[in-house]
């Protein structure tokens, strides 16, 4: 370690820093990234470090990024969910596979979906009544799940949105309340040790090692796997995904969406061979998940904090009101400049993702300090984005963080909502786009009048607001 001292957060006891991070996970998170750029905090033995400032992210995440892979608990709690998809992925697998899927999010591409984001929005423009009580969480979760699935799976409709919706909240709330356990601690302490013994065991016994490192991959000392609920909910999210790759392989038409790409997929890499079903099922449920909960999850809190300034709420509705009576039917950023900074600083204030976890593939120097193999670390995105020292007065909402000479002056990796460097979110500028065509469409047609009640984050997979944005509909028919 390097002769300055990394300080060590507060308030452990026997389990560590375990209850804080489970139970009081956001104040923690910001507390800590007020404590120093790195700070040690500790689950049952062993340490975490919490990465606070932008320059260490920064080093982390783009200049040594070659040193580093995502944490095991990520893989091993999102095991059953999205597998060995893009984001759990490493080494080669992750390489091909992002060689393959990046095409589909192209700027030329993107283009391309504009249509499914007006069209999405202009659907619920329909549904929804003069009047009625709505709570734009689901709202939004709705739309954002039809627009990945008409834009990348070329589905036509999603009406049983609301059982996916459901099916995803109990597998993802699974997730979450596991995510620092003490369980969590002890599996990637086996882990460890099987990795550990590599190499290092007569050849019968290494066969055994390797079979059991390939279990630990799998959430198997993790309480609740079983749970009937959660198999049902992960069954409901499967089937929907079969149904879609079933329908593919039975009109192979000339498509060009992600399910047909993957199905299609002869790779130099790939030996010429076509990918397994099991890949092709769990790349199309990574990008089902992560290409709506995310940006569902921002639109909401999007709209809640329009609700409490009227004067920003009246510029994004002069934006909305400059285009046809359908919105934007294509993607002009000039048009939607100022709806985009506002989606930018609902996600400062509520970045869906609020940690990066990394963990060492060599020793390493961060921020100054030396740290061994294996050393795990948050990126703590959250502490960082309400940090004064990053974004002054950082509660206050404020769009023009986002001028293009305000974004010019932020020091780098300040904000990081998709990340950054390698592992940046491949679906951002899919998101930055579909924030604000969703948005100017729905604000075009219907005026929500939100209740003035403090909605508070919560920390589920991602940032949700607690108990929905309830709000009463009102129809612009008139304009
Ligand atoms: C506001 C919306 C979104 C946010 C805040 C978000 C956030 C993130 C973050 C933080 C990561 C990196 C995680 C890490 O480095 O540990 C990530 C990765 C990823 N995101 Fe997003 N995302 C959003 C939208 C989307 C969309 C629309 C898609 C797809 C259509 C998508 C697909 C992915 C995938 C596949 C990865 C893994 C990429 C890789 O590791 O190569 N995301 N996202």
């Amino acid at each position: 370690m390097s002769a300055t001292v990394i300080p060590t957060a507060p308030g452990e006891n026997f389990l560590g820093h375990g209850h804080q991070l489970q139970y009081d996970r956001l104040p923690f998170f910001r507390r800590v990234a007020e404590l120093g750029d790195v700070v040690a905090t500790r689950m049952l033995h062993r340490p975490i470090y919490f990465v606070n400032a932008p320059a260490a992210a920064h080093e982390m995440l783009v200049e040594k990024a070659r040193s580093f892979e995502k944490s095991p608990g990520i893989r091993i709690l999102l095991h059953d969910l999205a597998g060995q998809g893009l984001f759990t992925s490493e080494g080669d697998l992750w390489k091909r596979q992002r060689r393959l899927l990046s095409p589909l999010f192209h700027p030329t591409q993107l283009q391309t979906y504009v249509s499914a984001m007006n069209g999405e929005a202009l659907r619920a423009r329909e549904r929804l009544r003069d009047g009625d009580r709505v709570d734009l969480a689901a709202e939004t979760t709705r739309i954002a799940m039809s627009v990945v699935g008409r834009a990348l799976f070329d589905a036509r409709t999603f009406d049983e949105a609301d059982e996916l919706g459901e099916a995803l909240t109990i597998a993802l709330g699974w997730v979450n309340d596991r995510l620092a356990t003490p369980f969590m601690a002890i599996q990637l302490a086996a882990l460890e040790m099987t990795e550990s013994l590599d190499g290092k065991l007569p050849p019968f016994l290494d066969d055994v090692r390797a079979r059991v490192r390939a279990a630990l991959d799998g959430p198997v000392l993790i309480p609740g796997r079983h749970d009937p609920t959660v198999r049902r909910a992960l069954e409901v999210l499967d089937g929907r995904i079969h149904a879609m790759i079933d329908e593919r392989r039975a009109h192979p038409a000339d498509r060009k969406d992600l399910l047909t790409r993957l199905l299609q997929a002869r790779d130099a890499d790939l030996g010429g061979e076509g990918m397994s079903d099991k890949q092709v099922r769990d790349e199309a449920n990574t990008l089902f998940i992560a290409g709506h909960e995310t940006t569902a999850t921002a639109l909401a809190w999007s709209f809640y904090l329009l609700a409490r300034d009227p004067a920003a709420r009246a510029k994004v509705q002069a934006e909305a009101d400059a285009f046809g009576p359908d919105g934007p039917t294509s993607y002009d950023p000039e048009k939607l400049a100022y709806t985009t900074r506002v989606f930018k600083e609902a996600l400062r204030l509520y970045p869906p993702v609020i940690v990066l976890p990394r963990r060492a593939l060599e020793p390493v120097q961060i921020g100054g300090h030396a740290f061994p193999d294996r050393t795990i670390f948050f990126v703590n995105v959250y502490g960082m984005h309400l940090r004064r020292d990053c974004h002054p007065e950082p509660d206050r909402f404020d769009p023009a963080r986002f001028t293009p000479e305000n974004e010019a002056r932020r020091p780098k990796s300040a904000w990081i909502p998709f990340g950054v460097g390698p592992r940046v979110c491949i679906g951002n500028h899919f998101a930055l786009m579909e924030g604000p065509v969703v948005l100017a469409t729905l604000m075009r047609g219907l005026s929500f009048e939100v209740e003035p009640r403090d909605v508070e984050p919560e920390t589920f997979a991602t940032l949700r607001p607690k108990g929905g944005v309830w709000a009463r509909v009102r129809r612009l028919d008139s304009r």
